[in-house]
């Protein structure tokens, strides 16, 4: 698998990590050590010692068929950590992992003989330890010392993924001397978001990284997209360590690229996302969408299941919170625009749940590792497959992981499935019906044509939704949620309304005062736009324009 073999990684490491992976152990260097083996020996039918065809055909053979073994050991979990020694191999353990992953594997060796490393695998396939691992090794072998300053950065899109790293650290780091820390402090090893972290390196005067060691960029096609390609550049500049980096990076230096070593796993799967992922789509007019999804989630809520619906706006996110919580669902929301302590602390409780509802922006689609996910819905479609992609892994995650994705698409959406094949990912249709299917299986036939919503109070409330969605205006909804609210929460079996506080009044005042400044209203969402208002940088729909 390993195209492109680095002859500076070719010997496995001296160090205690060798523990670890016995694995410099890479498939071309195996190979490379039993043919110079066979040499040395004098096989080989062409140094006159009188072997013949036959018996080097044989020996071909054996090879082969070991190779083949090795390939499919490291295919179904790669080396053993069972009698790996060493602080940082103890604490793996203690998180009860007994084989290293294939990208890990495959480029800590290198990683640890200090080569720039350029990794690439499918979601979920443990890159974050792929980094990890040799970075805390990598100051550990140095013995370096706070007074050292900061040995190693890692630099994160979003701040959950940098607290998620940053946690994941810690543990790696229980038994070892040396700190870390999310941002700030006096650490030996830092994790933080592009944004940050230049602001530290601009202001922060006693930030010391003259002796910065190792640096590391998750999700770097991310990283180096658009919008945070400016901050990338400054904090190259800043860093004089990684120039030749930035270099790289920037400008396809062509030396740099001979240096860098390209670990790619799964390169040639055909399909970019896990089998164990049941991925289907429904095609379902506007006006009925908002219907499906109520339908869904409560049967989410009944079976007492986990789902992360996406949506393409912070506003849209809120709206339909706002919107489901006053109808009873339950659920809990993270975009952009919540102040970062509401998000974090969001986070980590739909983390820790078993079940529950969360609402969210692309934010939470990268690299999050959520456990026991049941349901992707993505309401809103991505902007592009890559978007799909990071989206749907959050669910089936890591090596047993089962779950399943859900793309809601308006008729004139249709034409992102396209776009989607030629990326290798094909969906199942479900059809949308209006009255209930008695076949429970396939298991999104019955919920998407599920006729749940539909009685008689509930019906008024999406009435109302529909008005208010129609009319473009917050206020609207909650004049008519007003309106109705009784019957409402009576069908609900609420005696009195439930205290919701919604704050709309406010918000609507709030507004106001928007469209006066941009010309339009907050959220956006309306016949002409489902998917509500987004930022000045964001991309429009693929799918619809
Ligand atoms: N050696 C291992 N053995 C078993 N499970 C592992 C191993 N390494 C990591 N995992 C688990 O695999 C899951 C995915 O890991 P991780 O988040 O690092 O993936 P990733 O490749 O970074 O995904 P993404 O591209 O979505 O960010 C995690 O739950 C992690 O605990």
């Amino acid at each position: 698998m390993d195209r492109k073999p680095c002859t500076r990684s070719a010997q496995p490491s001296k160090n205690p990590v060798d523990a670890l992976p016995e694995s410099g152990s890479d498939e071309w260097m195996q190979k490379a050590k039993r043919k110079g083996k066979r040499k040395r020996e004098g096989g080989g039918g062409m140094d006159g010692t009188g072997k013949d065809d036959n018996l080097e055909e044989e020996e071909e053979k054996k090879e082969e068929e070991e190779e083949k073994k090795e390939k499919k050991k490291k295919k179904t979990g790669g080396e053993k950590l069972k009698k790996a020694r060493g602080l940082t191999a103890k604490a793996i353990r203690e998180m009860n992992y007994t084989h290293l992953t294939e990208i890990q594997a495959r480029s800590i060796p290198h990683l640890m003989e200090q080569s720039d490393v350029m990794g690439s695998a499918r979601t979920g396939s443990g890159k974050t330890l792929a980094f990890l691992i040799p970075a805390i090794e990598l100051l550990r072998s140095s013995h370096f010392l706070p007074r050292n300053g900061t040995g190693v950065i890692v630099i994160c899109p979003t701040r959950e993924l940098a607290i998620q790293t940053h946690n994941v650290a810690k543990e790696l780091m229980k038994y070892h001397s040396q700190t870390l820390g999310c941002v700030i402090g006096g650490t030996n090893m830092r994790i933080a978001t592009p944004g940050r972290l230049l602001d530290h390196l601009r202001r922060t005067s006693s930030f010391n990284y003259k002796s910065l060691k190792c640096l590391i960029i998750d999700e770097a096609d991310r990283i180096l997209e658009q919008n945070f390609e400016e901050d990338m550049k400054q904090i190259f500049k800043r860093l004089p360590q990684v120039e030749d980096f930035a270099n790289f990076t920037f400008r396809r230096n062509e030396e740099r690229q001979r240096k860098l070593v390209y670990v790619g796993v799964d390169d040639s799967e055909i399909k970019p996302t896990v089998e164990c992922l049941q991925q289907g789509y429904c095609v379902i007019p506007s006006e009925k969408r908002f219907l499906v999804l109520y339908a869904f989630l409560r049967v989410i809520v009944r079976e007492k299941q986990k789902v992360m619906v996406f949506f393409s706006s912070c506003s849209s996110v809120k709206f339909h919170a706002d919107l489901l919580n006053f109808l009873g669902i339950q659920c809990d929301n993270i975009h952009g625009h919540l102040k970062q302590q509401k998000r974090t602390s969001t986070f980590f409780r739909f983390l820790k749940e078993k079940e529950g509802i969360l609402l969210c922006t692309n934010v939470a689609a990268r690299g999050l590792d959520i456990p026991d996910v049941d349901y992707i819905v993505q309401y809103d479609p991505p902007d592009d497959p890559k978007d799909y992609i990071h989206r749907v892994s959050r669910t089936a995650r890591g090596d047993k992981g089962k779950g399943s994705a859900l793309l809601f698409l308006l008729p004139e959406e249709l034409k992102l499935l396209i776009h989607l094949q030629v990326a290798n990912i094909s969906l199942t249709e479900y059809e949308f019906r209006e009255k209930r299917v008695q076949k429970l299986q396939p298991r999104f036939e019955y919920i998407v044509g599920g006729n749940y919503l539909l009685n008689e109070s509930a019906k008024e409330a999406y009435r109302s939704y529909l008005l208010a969605y129609n009319s473009h205006s917050m206020k609207d909804i909650f004049d008519i949620h007003r309106l109705d609210l009784k019957k409402v929460a009576a069908s609900f079996g609420f005696k009195d309304l439930p205290k919701v506080s919604l704050n709309l009044e406010s918000s609507a005042l709030k507004h106001r005062k928007m469209r006066k400044v941009h010309g339009g209203w907050r959220h956006g969402i309306g016949p002409s736009n489902p998917y509500g208002r987004r930022g000045g940088y964001d991309r429009r729909q693929l799918a619809r324009f």
